[in-house]
């Protein structure tokens, strides 16, 4: 694995007696190198920096169950791609007194699985989902200082900085994006008895798969080059993969990409097929068509010699590549893509499946606005989407990108209400090394950048904190972007889409919105209608019931469908969206949706709704058990801290009190925000914004 990730730290460090000791277990070990060394006690000298104390009982303080449930659900991606991952390499290190814990960017623990006796000894010193194991608060360890240094760490018995984590050998490898920026950190624990030199090997490599698994989701939609200088190596983990655009740029690159070309992340962007390789993009296409295609022989500049394999998505590629031959038909097109050529049209285009028509159900209001929508379309007109929580807007945005000309860069969504104040310039703006306190070491990109070429989906953004609204604006006006820390201006092309619940005009009249931002986002505002003043709610059913179950024809029984009718959906389509797919699990066998299938608390919510909906109810014919028990299931609200509260109401805030039933029914959920907002019927935006207003 020699070469496979940049070196660590150079420059020799002034010797501490923490050092030393770090020395003596490294020694203990065999086979450290120099730079282990150094990296150990450099990480030594900044916890002394710090002021942290070896012996004193380390910060054992957890995140709230809410918090580690919203951080968990921040992080939902990294999960889904690394459980699998984190699962087989818990079968090989099982029996080994140890544990695999994946922390996100700042080192809260997420997620652990080990053995159940090594759990136990590793709660004792906060080893577990909710502690924060960055350097700061935990001293030299496998996770907090590979943040810090970006690499690969093993962190032996006494390299730990704090006494109490002597009993400790852990290897931790970073987790990045293909554009360089930290997800997390994948972490193999254990008794340091148990140490294995091929546990850091195991780490970094399962690492590696959980970023090649991340590249390729995030990419699938375009031409992933798969490469190495040994034909039998592609398909392995030490391939390295290259995302690229119709236009022959390379948009992505995982690490065995940049390892192998020698080049960062940032200096492969400016690369193309052509002056990389010498190919164009339709040569690949035509070579790679077929599934019976060999590694093609290619050449670096400077003579080096690959082998290159070309895989893509052929429905989606057909529209990729009608994408590029219209560029080359309007533009100066580059020679190396004059060979490109359309593969025979498929038979429905991708862009009208996932695009605008998808929104298109027969109301009147929403057509007006998809209608609008399309008039500015590739007019570099920002577009503001007002309405209420669940109506959709995210998904207009969505659609929005995928009907323009930019549908094959990226779409990167920001929400203003789950990003702390104190990191939503870093997050938007990015950073360069060192920028500020708890920075990482190798800057990084922010949203703005990331979102180059494409578009940028500000959502929520009346929480934008006003002190912040400022410096958007002169983005936005400059178009030109300067990570925190940096002199240097870079130049943003991006689509702006903006979301919000709020009332922005009350707010500006409050003062807590900036005119002159809401002038500047607002080239077409349009507003989601309410799914109670929508009048295609029985098409909208059957979309969705039909994505539920392909292939499966469900209906509505005619109760349901009046109780439906009725109902006055406060979480609009989300909601409606989520009691439809409960009842069609509810319902495997059958082909008509009854009350029977509904989730109770929808049920419950509908009775206590208003008079015209227990009318309804009260008249439906086929009353079935779960809706005849109702009237002796205990109200929620009633056993709930909002009705229970009585004259205690009076000392606690109405906000107190909403935090507190949010708190609840996350606790309820176990963790799961989604569910908790499924639950209370308001989105997981709210939860998010609601949550922060708390700490904040
Ligand atoms: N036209 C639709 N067809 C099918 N499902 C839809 C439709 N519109 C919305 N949904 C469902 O509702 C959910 C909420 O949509 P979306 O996130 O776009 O709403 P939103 O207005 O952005 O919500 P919030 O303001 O709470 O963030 C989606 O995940 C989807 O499941």
């Amino acid at each position: 694995m020699t070469g496979l990730f940049p070196p660590t730290r150079s420059g020799r460090p002034r010797r501490t007696a923490s050092a030393a000791r770090g020395l003596v277990a490294g020694h203990a070990l065999g086979n450290v190198s120099p730079g282990h060394q150094t990296a150990i006690a450099h990480s030594h000298e900044r916890c002394a920096a710090l002021g942290l104390s070896r012996i004193e009982r380390p910060d054992h303080a957890l995140i709230g169950m809410s918090d580690l449930a919203v951080a968990r659900d921040r992080n939902f991606r990294l999960y889904a791609h690394a459980a699998p991952v984190m699962e087989m390499l818990h079968e090989q290190i099982t029996n080994t007194d140890s544990m695999v814990v994946l922390t996100d960017a700042t080192g809260t623990i997420l997620h652990s699985i080990g053995d159940a006796e090594f759990l136990g000894k590793a709660s004792k010193v906060a080893l577990q989902p909710g502690a924060n194991w960055s350097e700061g608060n935990k001293g030299t360890n496998a996770v907090g200082t590979a943040l810090v240094d970006e690499v690969p760490t093993l962190v032996h018995a006494e390299e730990h900085f704090m006494h109490a984590n002597h009993f400790l050998t852990c290897s931790a490898a970073p987790i990045l994006d293909p554009r360089g920026n930290i997800l997390g950190v994948l972490d193999v624990s254990g008794e340091q008895r148990s140490y294995h030199q091929h546990t850091m090997a195991l780490v970094k490599m399962s690492a590696r798969m959980i970023e090649n698994h991340w590249l390729t989701d995030d990419y699938r939609h375009v031409m992933r080059l798969h490469f190495h200088h040994r034909a039998d190596y592609i398909g392995t983990l030490m391939e390295g993969i290259l995302a690229v655009a119709p236009d022959g740029k390379i948009v992505g690159a995982n690490r065995g990409a940049l390892d192998q070309l020698g080049l960062s992340g940032a200096a492969l962007r400016m690369h193309s097929l052509a002056s990389l390789f010498g190919i164009a993009v339709g040569a690949l296409v035509d070579r790679f068509r077929s599934p019976l295609a060999v590694p093609m022989p290619v050449h670096l500049p400077n003579g080096r010699p690959f082998f290159v394999y070309a895989r893509f998505n052929w429905p989606v590629w057909t529209s990729v590549a009608e994408a590029a031959d219209q560029a080359l038909s309007s533009s100066t097109a580059p020679v190396e893509d004059a060979r490109l050529r359309s593969p025979p049209p498929a038979p429905v285009s991708p862009r009208e499946v996932g695009g605008l028509a998808a929104l298109e159900t027969g109301d009147s209001q929403l057509e007006a606005v998809i209608g609008k929508v399309r008039r500015v379309l590739d007019r570099d007109i920002p577009v503001l989407i007002l309405g209420d929580t669940g109506t959709g807007k995210e998904l207009l945005a969505r659609a929005i990108h995928e009907a323009s000309a930019r549908r094959h860069q990226p779409f990167v969504a920001v929400n203003c209400a789950a990003i702390p104040e104190n990191l939503i310039e870093a997050e938007l703006f990015g950073h360069e090394e060192g920028a500020f306190t708890g920075a990482r070491r190798k800057g990084a990109v922010g949203k703005i950048l990331q979102a180059s070429g494409g578009t940028l989906f500000l959502d929520e953004i009346g929480d934008m904190p006003l002190a912040f609204q400022a410096r958007l604006l002169r983005v936005l006006q400059e178009r030109q972007v300067t990570p925190l820390g940096s002199s240097k201006a870079l130049a943003v092309d991006v689509a702006l889409v903006c979301a919000t619940h709020r009332n922005l005009r009350d707010m500006m009249d409050a003062k807590q919105f900036r005119d002159d931002l809401y002038y500047r986002l607002n080239g077409l505002a349009v507003r989601m209608p309410c799914l109670s003043e929508r009048s295609d709610l029985p098409v909208l059913v059957e979309r969705i019931l039909t994505q539920q179950q392909a292939g499966r024809r469900l209906s509505l029984s005619a109760s349901v469908a009046a109780m439906f009718q009725a109902y006055h959906w406060p979480g609009n389509v989300r909601q409606l969206f989520n009691v439809l797919r409960t009842a069609a699990v509810m319902a495997p066998d059958e082909s008509v949706i009854t009350e029977a299938h509904l989730p109770d608390d929808f049920l419950e919510d509908v009775r206590r709704s208003s008079p015209v909906q227990r009318t309804v109810m009260a008249a439906t014919p086929s009353v079935s058990p779960s809706l005849s028990m109702l009237g002796t299931v205990p109200t929620w609200p009633a056993g709930s801290t909002m009705a229970a509260s009585g004259a205690a109401t009076e000392a606690r805030s109405l906000q107190d009190m909403e935090i507190d039933a949010i708190r609840q029914a996350v606790e309820q959920a176990g963790g799961n925000i989604s569910e908790a907002a499924k639950r209370l019927g308001v989105s997981r935006n709210t939860i998010y914004r609601k949550l922060r207003w708390r700490e904040g």
